[in-house]
């Protein structure tokens, strides 16, 4: 081991920052660093990982249908790099190996394993060229769970990170709760040792900065470990590590998962690692139908992704997993774009773009639709028919269509017996279809 970690006699919590009986503090050096954005830039994948940890397991042939989805949605640009697999119950690896066997280039197919000599060997023999491993950084992890000195987690660690090169194997090492560890003391010297491993094995090393219990802070100006700036900053100038080996994995305890993964993406971290929809620990890690945005926003489009075809994946948690995204999630929920104050009705029925920053229909095969409530006119209800049905040209109904007074006079008598709640997108889509397109055959519409 050429660099030794800073040897501290207790553990170093930065009680200060994390005082556990106040809520942790954001301290300010006002130290700005320089932002570089990487040339290339990826997202990673975690839902089988990470991500299916929060939710009942999933089975074999729903892993494959999320994996063939995570395959179309990235539609060849190779955005979305890579996804991981749990390969400890033969179910897992039966998974994998399907997936294997579609032979699709993106998303490349790495695991997670426990550091031991037989988990290399079945990493080995199913031709897997990446394992996660974990290594923990905090003095949390190292004195309070594994309670070792800071000399012999790196020792044990690096011992890991070296069995995993002699296999051939790429090491991606997770440092666990890197935004409560003593960086310069302990990351930056476990990641100069890697990287000297990397150079004399020839073979790829990376690091995944793993923001464990959400605590990254993206402002600049913060002391570590709390600022993904210098975490992000310090492991590619002080730690030797190139940005394409460098990984951000957030979570969103303080609603910072995406901004902090896409500061990692700005101060020369490649890769974010994210899960569809956020699902994961907690309140979720960072959701990679948002980084698809933001990559969009940095890089100025999202090149091959067919971005319309989250709408199915959406429809197939909910379905076949049973997981209901909360309406209002940005991007995927049900009501993300569906406007319910009055007067925003209003300018969205003179001009779209009034009120929706983005054109949701095209992009995402979702329009902007507006509420229906006891507030509604017939101008609003004819301008949600058109929208949900995407009615252009001849189709489209207007205001005077003598079609919409039924479905008007249904939504009133609903309101006038009390009723206190919005009319839900199915029971327009019923009553769309009774009133105005007449093929529907059930008569109670709501
Ligand atoms: C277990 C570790 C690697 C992790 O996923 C995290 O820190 O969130």
């Amino acid at each position: 081991m050429k660099y030794n970690p800073v040897e501290a006699m207790k553990p170093n919590l930065y009680k200060y920052v994390f005082p556990y009986d106040e809520i942790p503090k954001i301290k300010f050096n006002n130290i700005q660093l320089p932002m570089d954005i990487p040339e290339s830039i990826w997202i990673t994948d975690t839902t089988f990982r990470d991500g299916q940890q929060s939710m009942t397991s999933m089975n074999t042939e729903q892993m494959v249908k999320i994996y063939d989805y995570l395959h179309e949605l990235d539609n060849g640009s190779g955005i979305i790099k890579q996804t991981e697999f749990f390969l400890y119950s033969q179910k897992d690896r039966n998974a994998a190996e399907q997936c294997m066997s579609r032979g699709y280039d993106f998303p490349e197919i790495t695991s997670w394993i426990r550091a031991n000599k037989d988990d290399f060997n079945i990493v080995k023999s199913m031709g897997i060229k990446e394992t996660g491993i974990l290594m923990s950084c905090s003095d949390y992890h190292i004195f309070n769970k594994l309670n070792k000195t800071r000399q012999e987690a790196m020792k044990m660690y690096l011992d890991i990170a070296y069995a995993s090169l002699e296999n051939g194997i790429v090491p991606r090492c997770h440092f666990e709760d890197i935004t409560r560890a003593d960086f310069y003391g302990f990351v930056v010297p476990l990641a100069k040792n890697l990287m000297d491993m990397m150079n004399d094995s020839k073979i790829n090393v990376k690091i995944r900065a793993c923001d464990t219990l959400g605590l990254g802070v993206s402002h600049v100006g913060v002391e570590l470990p709390r600022s993904v700036p210098a975490i992000i900053h310090g492991l590619r100038y002080y730690g030797n590590v190139p940005s394409s080996s460098i990984e951000w994995h957030g979570h969103n305890d303080y609603y910072g998962a995406v901004t902090n993964s896409t500061t990692s993406w700005l101060y020369g971290g490649a890769s974010v690692n994210t899960t569809m929809f956020g699902i994961g620990e907690r309140v979720g890690n960072t959701p990679l139908e948002a980084m698809i945005i933001e990559y969009g926003q940095i890089k100025g489009n999202t090149a091959e992704m067919n971005l319309e075809l989250i709408n199915e994946i959406e429809k197939f948690f909910e379905k076949d997993l049973d997981y209901a995204i909360p309406p209002k999630t940005p991007f995927v929920g049900k009501e993300f774009n569906v406007t319910k104050a009055g007067i925003h009705a209003d300018g969205l029925l003179k001009d779209e773009e009034i009120y929706n920053s983005f054109d949701t229909r095209r992009i995402l095969g979702k329009p902007p639709l507006v509420a229906i409530n006891s507030y509604s006119g017939i101008s609003s209800i004819a301008y949600w028919i058109n929208s949900y049905f995407n009615l252009c040209g001849n189709e489209k109904i207007h205001k005077g269509d003598n079609r919409l007074i039924p479905v008007k006079n249904k939504i009133d008598s609903e309101y006038d017996s009390g009723r206190t709640t919005n009319i839900s997108s199915e029971e327009m889509e019923k009553l769309a279809k009774l009133y105005i397109f007449n093929n529907y055959q059930n008569e109670r519409a709501i």
